[in-house]
């Protein structure tokens, strides 16, 4: 007998988590958060509170000084090194402000590298289409080199990259700031609705607060460690 598989119900869980940079005298502190899985978060905050620190801690690119981020229902941080680049790989996507697509490679090589960092098959040309497509981009865009493309483009190409692997969490860092309002509109239009579809949870980090419109919920980073500062207490 096969017994039903048991999803946990969150998809991010931190209990008490710190972080310090090295030579920085203050602290970053995370006392208590818990995202549910499927959830399309706004994360606000100016610049300088802890944003992307947070999304790094989450991306297991940071590890914390102390407490715990669990992942899925997974101790992610108290994983290896390696094993935390592979759970990464396979259940994170992760775009950055700089999009950080290699430049010299076409769209389909550095969507590609996603998969196989994942160790997953190599996507074919009909999944790199459709995903393509999805992200209304022309198909010829996929034998592009990155570099040749238009910061929008080369915004899809990041999500798409991010998206290959299908992962249930998806962390965004401020990706619109290039753009223009109406290309702004579409960007996130088409992001929250592909997150919809495959019920992905989104953490969508941003100083620009018009865009929390588009995101079932909005929750300040002061808000996050306040809450914290008096539960510890
Ligand atoms: N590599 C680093 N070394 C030392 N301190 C850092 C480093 N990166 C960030 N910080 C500090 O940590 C704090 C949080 O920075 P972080 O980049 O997470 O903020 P943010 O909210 O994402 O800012 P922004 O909106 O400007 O991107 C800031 O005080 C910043 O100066």
């Amino acid at each position: 007998m096969t017994l039903p598989e048991i999803k946990p119900e969150q998809a991010i869980s931190l209990e008490n988590v710190t972080y310090q940079y090295p030579k920085s005298t203050s602290r970053l502190s995370f006392p208590q958060w818990q995202v549910a899985q499927g959830e399309r978060l706004f994360l606000y905050g100016p610049s300088g509170s802890g944003k992307t620190t947070l999304l790094n801690l989450l991306a297991g690119i940071l590890t914390p000084d102390t407490g715990s981020v669990e992942l899925l229902g997974k101790p992610f941080s108290g994983l290896s090194e390696g094993k935390r680049d592979k759970f990464r790989a396979r259940h994170i996507g992760v775009v950055f402000q700089q999009f950080n697509l290699v430049s010299h490679l076409t769209v389909a090589q550095n969507i590609a590298l996603a998969a196989h960092f994942a160790g997953g098959s190599q996507p074919g040309r009909e999944q790199l289409v459709a995903l393509i497509h999805a992200l209304q981009l022309p198909a010829e865009v996929l034998i592009k080199q990155a570099s040749q493309l238009s910061v929008g483009q080369q915004q899809r190409v990041a999500i798409a990259r991010a998206l290959i692997n299908q992962p249930e969490i998806l962390l965004v860092d401020e990706p619109t700031s290039a753009l223009d309002a109406d290309a702004r509109d579409a960007f996130m239009r088409l992001l929250t609705e592909l997150c919809e579809q495959h019920h992905t949870t989104l953490i969508f980090v941003s100083h620009d607060q018009s865009l929390s419109q588009y995101l079932d919920k909005s929750v300040a980073l002061s808000a996050i460690t306040t809450a914290a500062e008096a539960s510890s207490c």
